[in-house]
């Protein structure tokens, strides 16, 4: 783990998650055990949406007229976005852009569905592949240029607390989602100079990689009535006046599934959190020359009782050596792995082995060991969440000055401090250490440092916010 960058490729090659040979930079292709690890980690997602969004599926291509209509959002992708010049061997008389995220290709056809307030809220999402040219060193899941798992909501809103109470919403979604990935979570409100191309504010979720790192995992972004005025997304109130609409988007990506890979892995390999494991159950029969058909008989049995509570299980029957077997589970990840030998067959017991922490548990084939199985599946989450929690909340430290901030994080520590929040101030502060500004904390926040009467750590003004500082991917 000393050098994680190539403990994460090696992992993601040697558990078969990508094919990163695709001949095309930032680029690659999801394996079988990738793509079902990536299934099951977008189905709890598509769950918590699914309460009170739609889902839709927009098109690939944006004209570009539609993408340059708002000015800064098109600013702030111009050095991003993808051409398509050609159909065929003709030129087309109009370029189409290769969509960087949807709000271009969305937001002119809102406009046509959005009449009346009764139309309103809005709340809709799709889970598709965006482009863009990333120009930073690229490296698979964290920062690609086809970014294949992108999921974004998009909600329309009659007033301003509308929106404002669904960034709230949307915090809360993710909050719950990273907590199914057992992920641990920083929460800022991005600076001025780091928010969405034409959003009022953003919101963001950065996580801490095990190399003192912090990856953005998703973002919530207030879009005001920017894009309404740009794309006139009108609707007739009940006082039949015509408004524009408040908006908001969000939006996630493959970096979610790469911080579960390198968050929760460890030198044996994937350590994946029961609720999104492919396999949480791998039988691995003990077969000796005698007794052996009475072993399998056994394992088939255990297997179906599992099954048939809906506990994703597998047998590995294959006729080699335990131990390739187990280095095999080590490395798949599978939160638990079931050992049954002769031996057990007669006392009717099984051995079980955490993937978290290894222990050993010993089930008495007799009792209800599904259910026992199923508690261990809690333990293993809260255990999992806990382990990185801590971590992360340990890597947090808070200083009273600039000087000593550059080794806190070559320590991999995130550093808190006070800030006036003045824009040329904190960009003076990022450039004297380098460092990025993740953003302020809110006062609800874990983070918040007790401020009043406090001093911005740089210019000495008054201190308004708790801000986090680190270095980022
Ligand atoms: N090149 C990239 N590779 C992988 N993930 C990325 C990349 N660029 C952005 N992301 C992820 O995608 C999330 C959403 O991107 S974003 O630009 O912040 N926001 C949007 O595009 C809005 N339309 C919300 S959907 C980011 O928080 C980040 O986690
Ligand atoms: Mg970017
Ligand atoms: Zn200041």
């Amino acid at each position: 783990m000393e050098n994680f960058s190539q403990w994460y490729h090696n992992i993601l090659e040697e558990a078969s998650i990508i094919d990163s040979r695709y001949p095309i930079k930032g680029m690659s292709v999801w394996l079988p055990k990738g793509f079902k690890l990536r299934k099951h980690i977008i189905e709890p997602l598509k769950k918590l949406l699914d309460k009170d969004h739609e889902e839709v599926l927009f098109p690939l291509l944006v004209p570009e007229d539609e993408l340059a209509k708002e000015g800064i959002h098109v600013k702030g992708f111009e050095d991003e976005v993808y051409w398509v010049t050609h159909g065929g061997q003709k030129e087309l008389n109009k370029k189409l852009a290769i969509r960087p995220t949807s709000e271009t290709a969305m937001y002119p056809m809102f406009s046509l569905w959005v009449r009346s307030h009764i139309d309103l809220p809005m709340k809709f999402y799709q889970v598709v592949n965006t482009f863009r040219y990333e120009t930073k060193h690229t490296r698979p899941l964290i920062r690609v240029r086809e970014i294949t798992t992108f999921k974004e909501a998009h909600t329309v809103h009659a007033t301003k607390e509308g929106a404002d109470e669904q960034v709230k919403e949307a915090i809360k979604i993710y909050k719950e989602f990273f907590d199914t990935l057992a992920i641990p979570y920083l929460l800022s409100k991005r600076p001025i100079w780091d928010k969405f191309p034409g959003a009022d504010y953003t919101m963001a979720f950065d996580t801490l990689m095990p190399d003192g790192k912090t990856l953005q995992i998703g973002t919530v972004h207030n879009l005001g009535q920017t894009f309404a005025k740009t794309f006139d997304i009108t609707y007739e109130t009940a006082e039949s006046t015509h408004d524009y609409v408040y908006q908001t988007c969000y939006g996630l990506s493959d970096r979610v599934i790469a911080s579960v890979i390198g968050i929760h892995g460890d030198e044996k390999g994937l350590r994946l959190p029961p609720q999104i494991a492919p396999n949480q159950v791998t039988i691995i029969p003990i077969i000796f020359k005698k007794g052996g058909e009475e072993v399998l008989n056994k394992c088939e049995e255990i297997k179906s009782s599992l099954e048939s509570s809906n506990i994703r299980t597998s047998m590995d029957n294959r006729d080699i050596r335990p131990g390739k077997k187990f280095y095999e589970w080590e490395l798949n990840g599978s939160p638990i792995r079931i050992e049954l030998g002769p031996r057990d067959l007669e006392n009717n017991k099984a051995v079980i082995v955490r993937r978290d922490n290894l222990e050993k548990i010993e089930i008495d084939l007799e009792s209800d060991y599904v259910s026992k199985i199923e508690e261990i599946f809690q333990e293993i989450s809260e255990n999992m969440k806990n382990q990185v929690w801590e971590k992360m909340n340990d890597s947090i430290i808070s200083t009273e000055s600039l000087n000593n901030v550059n080794e806190l994080i070559k320590d991999e520590k995130v550093v808190s401090f006070t800030w006036c929040g003045d824009e040329e101030c904190g960009k003076v502060i990022e450039e004297i250490t380098e460092i990025d500004i993740l953003g302020t904390q809110s006062e609800d926040s874990d983070y918040c440092k007790d401020i009043d009467g406090s001093k911005c750590v740089h210019c000495g003004k008054e201190g308004k916010y708790t801000a986090l500082m680190a270095k980022t991917y």
